[in-house]
């Protein structure tokens, strides 16, 4: 049975490359990214262990009640420092256990599709997914916590491949490698369907702000 551990920034400061196109509207929508992320984990078949990384305190409250361990992150030391000490934290909770890291940003994720994923994982020591793009990393597994050896950040998913893990490919728009960094990006994951968090958070934002669009309008109001 797997653990998965999820890093989680502040939503203050995450998403900043969403700011062009959605302003303050950014920070709800990465809260929401986050719970509908959690969610789908959480409600995915063979994960047992549930690892949420954050120094933001709504972030680890609200894991606690979806159920899941927060282990606190130390501001200021970036991603790969937070995922090693979720990895430690989830070999503690789950000593036979592997683990998966998922970035906290794929609001249309679906459990059937981390679940495909997961059981293709258990053949390798390590693997990764890369996201839609093709150069990022959505998720990294590893049979044993201590082996994961993060390398997320720029051009992460060549640096994984170049450590030796394997690659497992879900179709591009899986909601698995739809990881939504970019207004663009957040135009993709609606159109295919997101989940009810960021839905509600897109439905509040035309009913309040009637300069906004539609979320297929973001990419086009990012870039005017
Ligand atoms: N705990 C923790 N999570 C992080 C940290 N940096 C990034 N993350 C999380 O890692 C995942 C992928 O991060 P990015 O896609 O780079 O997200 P981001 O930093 O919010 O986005 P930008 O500001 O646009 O770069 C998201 O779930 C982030 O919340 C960190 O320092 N600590
Ligand atoms: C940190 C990463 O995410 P992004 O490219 O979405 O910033 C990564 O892909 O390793």
């Amino acid at each position: 049975m797997w653990s998965v551990v999820l890093p989680v920034k502040p939503f203050s400061s995450a998403k900043s490359r969403l700011a062009a196109g959605l302003g303050p509207w950014r920070r709800e929508l990465a809260h929401a990214f986050f719970l509908d992320t959690l969610r789908a984990v959480r409600a995915t078949t063979g994960v047992r262990t549930v690892v949420v990384v954050t120094s933001d305190p709504l972030a680890a409250t609200q894991a606690r009640t979806m159920g899941a361990a927060v282990c606190p992150d130390t501001p200021g030391l970036g991603l790969n420092a937070a995922v090693r000490a979720g990895a430690a934290r989830a070999a503690a909770l789950n000593p036979r256990g592997p683990v998966a890291v998922l970035t906290a940003d794929l609001p249309g994720l679906r459990p059937q599709e981390l679940a495909e994923v997961l059981a293709q994982a258990l053949r390798h020591r390590r693997t990764f997914v890369p996201d839609h793009t093709g150069t990022g990393t959505t998720v990294l597994t590893s049979l044993v916590p201590a082996a994961l050896s993060p390398s997320f950040g720029a051009g992460s998913a060549r640096s994984h491949a170049a450590s030796g893990a394997f690659s497992i490919g879900p179709a591009a728009d899986s909601g698995l490698r739809l990881d939504v960094d970019t207004p663009e990006d957040l135009v993709l994951a609606t159109r295919r369907g997101v989940g009810s968090f960021t839905t509600a958070v897109l439905r509040l934002r035309e009913a309040l702000d009637p300069t906004a669009g539609p979320a297929h309008d973001v990419a086009a109001s990012a870039s005017s």
